[in-house]
């Protein structure tokens, strides 16, 4: 085998466990995300997926375990640190400021990235004015750069929050249900939208996911979590006959 056909690892989730009183969250967790890779997590409510989230984005230390993120370990990073590694997070109810245009969202985290002494600055400065609209190109978003988000319509603003999220320059997307809330042509826009961009700048990504059809046509990949820990993996062409993933997060047996 050449090496250009071995999978890099870039995220790299070892043994994780966290507890909350009593009730175990990750319990000797263990996943790894390659280079250019998609994966989706998928399982029941309350079985662990966000808090998966949460540790490999800094928002909760684990009582054992380590991340690593391209061979780097950031089990003890703040949020921001790990940002600036290159893991960025959108959330399953977008960050924005409502009250703000779309373009001025993200000249302010094109802004945060290039570091607070230069966020001092004025925000509207033409090199991030730039980058701005070719993210916003990157994303199809060009024609609502002056709107103000907040009467940005949901699948929209998913979008918005999203286009966020590549202005930090990252390695990997972290998302939590990126298509949830808005319409099932509308989920399947926005991903058509988001692959392609990720895509485009050679980003992996991470996403939770309830959508059984999104993960079949979008995941490389699909991690299946049950009360903590990784119950089957694969293929969604394997794991998603699996009889006992059927019955545990689609609800048929
Ligand atoms: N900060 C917290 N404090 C107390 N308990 C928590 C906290 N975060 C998560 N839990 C508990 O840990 C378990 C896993 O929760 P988590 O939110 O990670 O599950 P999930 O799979 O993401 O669920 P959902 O699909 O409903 O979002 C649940 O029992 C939850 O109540």
């Amino acid at each position: 085998m050449t090496q250009s056909n071995t999978p890099s690892a870039l995220l790299e989730a070892r043994d994780l466990e966290i507890a909350f009183g009593g009730v175990k969250a990750a319990d000797g967790v263990s996943l790894t995300v390659n280079d250019g890779e998609f994966v989706a997590i998928i399982g029941p409510n309350g079985s662990g997926k966000t808090t998966f989230l949460n540790i490999c984005t800094g928002y909760l230390k684990p009582t054992r375990g380590t991340v690593r993120l391209a061979g780097r370990d950031i089990t003890r990073l703040q949020p921001r640190a790990i940002a600036r590694q290159g893991i960025a997070r959108a959330f399953q109810i977008p960050q924005l400021f409502t009250d703000h245009t779309l373009i001025d969202n993200l000249m302010l985290s094109i802004a945060a990235r290039r570091g607070i002494w230069q966020a001092l600055t004025p925000l509207d400065r033409p090199a991030y004015r730039d980058e701005a609209m070719d993210l916003l190109q990157l994303l199809g978003l060009e024609t609502h750069a002056n709107a103000l988000t907040g009467t940005l319509p949901e699948g929209q603003r998913k979008l918005a929050d999203i286009t966020l999220a590549f202005a930090l320059n990252p390695k990997l997307l972290v998302l939590d249900e990126p298509t949830s809330g808005v319409s099932s042509i509308e989920r399947f826009e926005i991903m058509e939208t988001l692959m392609h961009a990720a895509r485009q700048r050679g980003l992996s990504a991470l996403f939770v996911e309830h959508d059984m059809d999104i993960v079949e046509k979008y995941a490389d990949r699909v991690v299946v979590w049950s009360s903590g820990t990784i119950m089957a993996e694969g293929s969604p062409a394997e794991v998603l006959k699996d009889p006992r993933v059927l019955e545990s997060v689609v609800g048929v047996a």
